[in-house]
């Protein structure tokens, strides 16, 4: 019991398995707690994995039923849910390799398994054992929000906790929220063939995201046949027969009754914190339920840091890992390193896919700087046009030459967008990417094409005709 150790890390996500592999490979004293039967976390049990397997899988159905644009003559049969979800799972089996424990037993972290509580601020319990720590790191992610809608617990409503586990393909999904998660699983069971109604209480599908392009994206979605409701309210829920429910909707056009095979809740997300107790080691919660840190991720005490969902403020797999790597340089290597927000890339995995990267407009309107947008089509790309792809849009923001933030909607987006990320990050000068050589014929050309579309009334002005013409007729 007085043993302390160096290091204790709670919650095996990815915050806290790269905080422990680090730490144990370093040659600390360091114990991993993770209440659950396995580590991986959120990330890879109900989260990005299953949601982009899933998409995968969908994705294959919309390219089978859409051969015939392509000139191939194709039929989709039926789509066996049970068989789609074996592969989630083959999928989640297989990255589970890299987190399993005796790997990281083996870099000399202690594994625990159990619930983790503080008892004071240097001392957890777990399984009913005390333990003693130097430094702790808190990394327990987050849960689905239920949003308190009368009726809704008589329904057997799922979350993305239990939505992987589904066998049969529901004929008609209600989504609730209009979020990442409710988009990415909307589209996903809608290209497998369920009737999907999106219901999203704000003025826009994926509020954070750029207006114009979740606009763009809806209507990508409804073309598929997503039935998307923005300012649209539940206000009730009930069980009905035969395993349906009924939902009492009220939106624009009024209130109205829809009834569904099944209710996926997709409404948010609240940090995992009431397990720990915070209170006892003098943790302070923000308004919004995440922990309270300071830029070198250090909470209230200064010893305990947190990273990851339960500490915000982007609940990203990648921002865990950011995290952890300034917790590393804090924590262990004793180099005080501050986060730094100004390129976080997020990516909403749909077809096509939503990417952003830097400030939104929004940002850059409140931070009260000068900004001007340079825009370019995905359908004047030549590679999108060949591949039939062709909605969409880049925009980035400029402001006195360089990039400050970037919203793609295209194929591959999520791919695209770190050389906008990398240009933010390094403040590579927007003429640069202009003047680089993209290879033909990449959707990358894009990037290319937004630069040169920035550029064009200035090279194309009278002053600069004038001058080539006259350049032109003094030099030999
Ligand atoms: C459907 C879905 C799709 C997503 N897709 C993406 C995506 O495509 N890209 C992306 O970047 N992000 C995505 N996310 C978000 C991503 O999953 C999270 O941001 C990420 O998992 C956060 O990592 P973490 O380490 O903070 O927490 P987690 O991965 O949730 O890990 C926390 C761990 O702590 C454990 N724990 C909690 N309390 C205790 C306790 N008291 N004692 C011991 N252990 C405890 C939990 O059991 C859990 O294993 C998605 C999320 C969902 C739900
Ligand atoms: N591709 C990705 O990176 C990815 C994918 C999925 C999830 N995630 C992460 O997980 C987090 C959680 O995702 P999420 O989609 O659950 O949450 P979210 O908070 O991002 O979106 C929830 C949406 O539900 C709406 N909503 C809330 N209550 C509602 C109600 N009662 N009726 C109708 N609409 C309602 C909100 O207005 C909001 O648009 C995201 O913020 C994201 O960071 C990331």
């Amino acid at each position: 019991m007085d043993h302390k150790h160096d290091l204790i890390i709670i919650g095996g996500g990815v915050g806290g398995l790269v905080t422990a592999s680090v730490a144990g490979q370093l040659g600390l004293d360091v114990v991993l707690v993770e209440r659950g039967s396995a580590l991986g976390g959120d990330c890879l049990h109900h989260g990005c994995v299953p949601s982009k397997t899933l998409l995968h899988s969908a994705s294959v159905a919309q390219t089978v039923r859409n051969a015939e644009g392509s000139g191939i003559s194709a039929g989709l049969g039926d789509i066996d849910l049970e068989a789609v979800m074996d592969r989630v799972r083959s999928v989640i089996a297989r990255i589970q390799q890299a987190d399993d424990p005796d790997r990281f037993r083996g870099y000399g972290v202690d594994v625990q398994f159990g619930e983790a509580r503080f008892l004071d601020a240097r001392t957890i319990e777990v399984k009913g054992n005390r333990l003693r720590a130097r430094r702790f790191v808190i990394a327990t992610g987050s849960q689905p929000t239920i949003p308190p809608i009368p009726g809704l617990d008589d329904v057997p409503y799922l979350t993305n906790e239990t939505v992987f586990d589904e066998t049969t393909l529901p004929a008609r999904l209600a989504v609730i929220g209009g979020g990442p998660i409710g988009t990415e699983l909307g589209q996903a069971f809608a290209r497998l063939g369920s009737r999907v109604t999106l219901i999203e209480a704000g003025g826009q599908i994926l509020p954070k995201d750029d207006p114009a392009l979740a606009q763009q994206l809806r209507a990508c979605l409804e073309s598929e046949g997503v039935s998307v409701r923005v300012n649209t309210r539940v206000e009730s829920a009930a069980a009905t027969a035969n395993d349906t429910a009924a939902l009492t909707l009220s939106g624009d056009a009024g209130e109205e009754t829809l009834t569904v095979d099944r209710v996926l809740v997709a409404a948010g997300r609240k940090p995992n914190l009431q397990s720990i107790n915070p209170g006892a080691a003098g943790l302070e919660l923000a308004p919004d339920g995440t922990l309270t840190v300071d830029a070198r991720l250090r909470t209230r005490q200064h010893h305990i840091y947190a990273c990851g969902d339960c500490a915000g403020p982007y609940p990203f797999t990648h921002m865990a890992e950011y995290q952890a790597s300034v917790i590393i340089s804090n924590a262990i290597f004793r180099m005080p390193k501050k986060a730094d927000y100004s390129a976080v890339p997020w990516v909403t995995y749909t077809d096509p896919e939503l990417a952003h990267v830097g400030m939104t407009v929004t940002d850059a309107q409140d931070a009260g700087i000068a900004f001007s947008i340079a825009a370019f089509p995905v359908a004047d790309v030549d590679r999108a046009i060949a591949q039939g792809q062709t909605a969409g849009e880049l925009r980035l923001i400029v402001s006195r030459g360089k990039i400050i933030g970037a919203s793609l909607l295209s194929p591959h987006a999520g791919e695209l967008i770190h050389e906008i990320a990398l240009a933010i990050a390094e403040g590579i000068p927007l003429r640069k990417l202009a003047g680089m050589i993209h290879a033909y014929p990449t959707l990358a050309q894009i990037t290319k094409r937004a630069a040169g579309a920035h550029f064009a009334p200035q090279l194309f002005s009278s002053r600069t005709r004038g001058f080539v013409k006259w350049i032109n007729r003094i030099l030999p």
